[in-house]
């Protein structure tokens, strides 16, 4: 019997989704072309759509060029296709307005393009002069900022193509070519509704008292929805834009940081931002451990007992010339390596984790700390992970180190809490008021009626009764053959999420020969955690990415904004421990808008507490994708039964996950029964006694006596 079928016993078969037609099982992620990056595209009700803002999806030329996840390289990436492509989007580049007019839309045109792909841009700050009121006055003041407490909702003009980036924004010609070259056609929601803001604000809001000097920007958009891009672009041209305008050319200095929470995350962004700078003469890095970047030191007089600090040379292979006297002859080796000077990397936009940026700024003279005049753009990618307690101090540090006064900021993630939005107002003003500066305004985008859900993929919660029964229920749909709702066989490659590295490589143990030799064996299934070197993961990656790993088992560390193309399901084997853990995880299928991928959750009476979090963004995403209740995969019983997930409950998910999992014996991952584990155990055992005999009677002939079989983990 299908043990998912049993598992899944009560779960309706879902309805047609309303995205854009069709069964989600239809088509899995990897398999299909994908002509439409766009989420939502609802009729403007009593309004026909004007012949001259009709919608770009109507002109897609083509079918986009897909990366098929299983192609062999030199087909995904075969030069002859890029070419051809290559010449098409340079031809495109070339006569961009042929695609969009040069003109501006009408207020109403942008209001109804907004809406209808609902996005929906506001501007913050004033509410909290509202709140201010609020605490201060009395009640009648109350109901009147009650009233008034909505932010004032702008309608800036929306990117109706990429072909409207130079005609209209003025982009700069290679790096619209460059981005044609990825074979991106339609922008997509987030994209539509930031880049005019970013690249050209007085023409995106032209006619917006104050706002046309620019903005700092907040956008909530899904999960896949192409917010890379929409930094990077703007970031680039930016510092282009400059330089042409003061003449600087040939020149490197860092003018923008993206701050992401992991490494995985920093080096794909340097590898999409790689692409988009070709030809610019731009540098884009990524952050590595004894980097040097040009910067002032500030004194904060706490410690002048060292001031020997170095200045960096802004020359890559100038030999040492040291001239400061010796002490003493025979310095050890750490000390005649830190009187080298240190080559100043050249880069003009750098990726960096929060630490290893805080880690150079802080190095040197206690007396002395450095900061970054020179850079203009500040941006945080997964922005509610870099300020939540967690990296917060760090991403501050680096916030305060930017201290030019005009420092843009933007602020990225599909999920962002009110307290987010609350510290970075407060860390906006706060900074204006020490810099003697006029607050920029800031603007907030959001895409989708609410952060928490990912609408365009499946989602399946499965209890089972222990964690033995969660085994089970993975081993099954890893099986070729399984399927969901009698949709197509559920094909790899798979993310698989635990709560823990010590799970996540117990798991590994425990599924690495479900794999039958002939399709590769236990070098299909991997596990990737922060506790790997660096090489390591950076291998995973490559060859999950490659197709030849088919099941990646990981962690949180692999949550956040990593972008694998042709990923079809999400399994979280562990249940994630906040809504927006939720939402990150699941997204890491479906991205680019893609239909067909699932994310499943199991479940165990361990978790019941916790699971109404992931309970109610399934039901939030499904009432996105427009099914009605009845269509829902959580039917209304269950999220009624579910109980309610307690603050106390909630903070303590959030930072260590289910207890019970940490430790004892539900930490382990088996499909041994507890007899079964003592038995093996006991064995073990013997066996380790009878080498030790052996050895000490000298019988041991250097054969050892493993016999291969995995243990289990200890009890
Ligand atoms: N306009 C577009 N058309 C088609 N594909 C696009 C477009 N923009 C971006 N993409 C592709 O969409 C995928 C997801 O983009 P990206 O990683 O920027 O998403 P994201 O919004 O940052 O997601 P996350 O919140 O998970 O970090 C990438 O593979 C990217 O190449």
């Amino acid at each position: 019997m299908d043990i998912l079928k049993v598992l899944s016993r009560g779960i309706k078969k879902s309805a047609k989704s309303s995205l854009s037609g069709g069964s989600a099982v239809g088509k899995l992620p990897s398999s299909g072309t994908k002509t439409n990056p766009q989420l939502y595209h609802d009729e403007v009700r009593g309004q026909k759509r004007k012949r001259d803002v009709e919608e770009p999806e109507s002109k897609i030329p083509e079918v986009l060029p897909e990366v098929d996840f299983f192609a062999p390289k030199d087909v995904a990436e075969s030069k002859p296709a890029k070419k051809a492509e290559a010449k098409k989007g340079s031809k495109r580049a070339a006569s961009p307005d042929a695609e969009a007019g040069a003109k501006l839309l009408s207020a109403d045109e942008c209001r109804q393009l907004l809406r209808s792909h609902r996005l929906k841009v506001t501007l913050l700050g004033k509410r909290d002069e509202q709140h201010k009121v609020k605490k201060s006055k009395k009640k009648k003041a109350v109901v009147e900022v009650k009233k008034d407490k909505k932010p004032p909702q702008l309608n800036p003009q929306p990117l109706v193509s990429f072909g409207q980036l130079r005609s209209t924004y003025n982009l700069s010609r290679r790096v619209a070519e460059n981005l044609s070259y990825q074979g991106y056609r339609v922008p997509t929601e987030v994209q539509m509704g930031s880049m005019p803001l970013l690249i050209r604000p007085d023409l995106a809001l032209k006619g917006e008292e104050g706002l046309e000097n620019g903005i700092d920007l907040l956008a909530v958009a899904p999960t896949g929805s192409g917010k890379t891009i929409s930094f990077l672009v703007p970031a680039i041209n930016n510092i282009m834009r400059r330089r042409a305008q003061e003449k600087l050319h040939g020149i490197h200095e860092l003018e923008a940081i993206v701050i992401v929470p992991t490494r995985e995350l920093a080096y794909q962004i340097v590898n999409v931002g790689n692409q988009l700078v070709k030809g610019t003469g731009l540098k884009i890095l990524g952050m590595r451990k004894g980097m040097i970047l040009a910067a002032e030191s500030q004194d904060i007089g706490e410690d002048d007992s060292d001031d020997d600090e170095e200045k960096p040379e802004e020359s890559e292979n100038e030999e040492e010339e040291d001239d400061e006297e010796e002490e003493e002859e025979d310095d050890d080796e750490k000390k005649r390596k830190s009187r080298k000077p240190k080559v100043m990397s050249k880069v003009d936009i750098l990726i960096t984790t929060p630490l290893l940026l805080l880690n150079f700024l802080t190095s040197g003279s206690a007396s002395t700390q450095k900061v970054l005049p020179t850079v203009r753009d500040l941006i945080l990618d997964e922005a509610d992970v870099l300020l939540d307690p967690l990296f917060r101090e760090q991403t501050l540090g680096i916030w305060n180190a930017c201290s030019s006064s005009d420092l843009r900021l933007s602020f990225w993630s599909a999920t962002m809490g009110s307290n987010i939005e609350t510290l970075v107002t407060e860390k906006l003003a706060s900074r204006a008021e020490s810099l003697g500066i006029t607050q920029r305004p800031l603007v907030r985008l959001v895409v989708g009626l609410k952060d928490t859900a990912v609408p365009n993929i499946m989602h399946r919660l499965i209890y089972t009764a222990s964690e033995q029964g969660k085994l089970l229920g993975l081993r099954q749909l890893l099986r070729p053959t399984s399927s969901i709702d009698s949709g197509p066989p559920l094909r790899p490659p798979f993310l698989v999420f635990t709560q823990t590295i010590e799970r996540a490589t117990a798991l590994q143990e425990e599924l690495k020969y479900d794999i039958p030799l002939e399709a590769g064996g236990s070098s299909r299934i991997a596990a990737l955690h922060s506790g790997l070197p660096d090489a390591a993961r950076e291998a995973i990656m490559r060859k999950f990415r490659a197709g030849e790993i088919w099941v990646l088992i990981t962690t949180d560390v692999l949550a956040r904004g990593v972008d694998f193309a042709g990923v079809n399901g999400v399994l979280n084997y562990d249940v994630p421990g906040s809504s927006a853990a939720y939402v990150h995880r699941a997204g890491r299928t479906g991205r680019a808008g893609r239909e067909g991928g699932i994310a499943v959750t199991f479940y165990t009476k361990d978790d019941i507490p916790f699971v109404k979090t992931v309970a109610n963004v399934i039901a939030e995403s499904e009432k996105q994708a427009g099914k009605t209740a009845e269509e829902s995969s959580v039917q209304k019983w269950l999220l009624d039964a579910l109980p309610n997930v307690g603050k106390e409950d909630r903070k303590k998910l959030k930072e260590r996950g289910v207890e019970s999992r940490r430790s004892g014996n539900t930490a382990q991952i088996t499909s041994r029964s507890g007899y079964e584990r003592r038995k093996e155990h006991n064995r073990q055992g013997a066996i380790e006694g009878s080498k030790k005999r052996k050895m000490e009677a000298g019988e041991d002939n250097g054969k050892g006596n493993r016999d291969g079989e995995w243990g289990g983990i200890d009890d």
